[in-house]
């Protein structure tokens, strides 16, 4: 039997991958001569919050982008919008295009996880906290499948947005814990001119749950802008933004250190808030400085 033929790797054309050993086999043919590997992990439905990660990506110094596009089936609960979640892959193509990605990996779910497939990674403490309150299991999908992807790419930087912001910390946690080696960079978030976070899911709002959506955004800044008056001013001047709009159901608003441990009363805060709008559960976060004097002269 001959040997499947190599795919052919040409620099500045796009590759649109499906079988995990192809990327592998390219990626390490790019690393042997040099080249650095960036991952810029995503599910699809691309908007301007990803082409700014990719953007990014590009920017490294002699490197190619990998952007891989993949619905992972192990991070959505039962009642989750899995069946719904927008998949739309020739425009995301297009994008990619746009954003001179050379490799986008669309693997299918049997790729991933081919039948027998049983080890999965455990997020630990922080897994279990906020989202992962709500979202049982979440993380420890979503660490499995970054996981995954890193030793199939075995990228020498990834970089995942601070919208996200406890995967992002988990992420980075798993690298760490497990001595892997890759540079995880986190990405701001993007945001509507009104605020509202880029997200793939905005498109199941209606109009007017679009309105309330700013909810979210707004009560975040109320929240910074109270920091230096101390945690419980926070979360009094969010909760004030919030209890205007009765038609966002808060899961959780929390004050948290930036490694989302408890939060201090003195310098950098991350401030996090989920909630429901309709059927739609939006995410946002913000960094903030706590308990600092105010300006001099002001
Ligand atoms: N507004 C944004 N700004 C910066 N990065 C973002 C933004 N939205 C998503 N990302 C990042 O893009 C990557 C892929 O995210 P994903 O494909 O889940 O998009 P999403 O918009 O977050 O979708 P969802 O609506 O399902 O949360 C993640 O690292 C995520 O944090
Ligand atoms: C990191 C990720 C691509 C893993 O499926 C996903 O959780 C996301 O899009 O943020
Ligand atoms: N953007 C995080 C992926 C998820 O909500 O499942």
């Amino acid at each position: 039997m001959t040997a499947p033929k190599a795919p052919e790797f040409t620099r500045g054309a796009l590759h649109v991958l499906s079988k995990p050993a192809e990327v592998t086999r390219i990626t390490r043919a790019l690393r042997a001569v040099g080249t650095k590997i960036v991952l810029v992990p995503t599910m699809g439905a691309l908007h301007a919050g990803h082409r700014e990660l990719i953007r990014r990506a590009r920017n490294i110094p002699n490197t190619v982008v990998v952007t891989s596009i993949f619905v992972n089936p192990l991070q959505f609960g039962p009642n989750e919008d899995l069946d719904r979640y927008p998949r739309q892959l020739d425009t995301d193509l297009d994008a990619c295009r746009e954003e001179r990605v050379e490799i986008v990996f669309t693997p299918e779910r049997e790729d991933m996880y081919p039948p027998g497939s049983q080890v999965t990674v455990h997020s630990g403490p922080v897994g279990d906290e906020l989202d992962g309150r709500v979202r049982k299991g979440h993380f420890d999908g979503v660490l499995t499948v970054v996981n995954k992807l890193f030793n199939i790419v075995r990228p020498d930087f990834a970089l995942f947005g601070e919208k996200d912001y406890q995967q992002l910390v988990l992420i980075k946690r798993m690298v760490a814990d497990l001595d892997m080696d890759t540079r995880v960079i986190g990405v701001p978030t993007v945001r509507e001119p009104d605020g509202l976070a880029l997200s793939s899911r905005n498109v199941y709002l209606s109009p007017s749950e679009r309105e309330s959506a700013v909810a979210l955004s707004a009560a975040l800044s109320a929240g910074a802008y109270a920091g230096r008056l101390g945690a419980a001013e926070v979360i009094k001047a969010a909760k004030e933004v919030l209890a205007a709009h009765p038609e966002v159901v808060v899961d959780y608003l929390e004050l948290r250190a930036p490694d989302l441990g408890p939060a201090p009363e003195q310098g950098e805060a991350r401030l996090l808030v989920a909630a429901r709008v309709g059927t739609t559960r939006l995410i946002d976060n913000t960094g903030l400085r706590m308990g600092e004097p105010p300006e001099p002269g002001l």
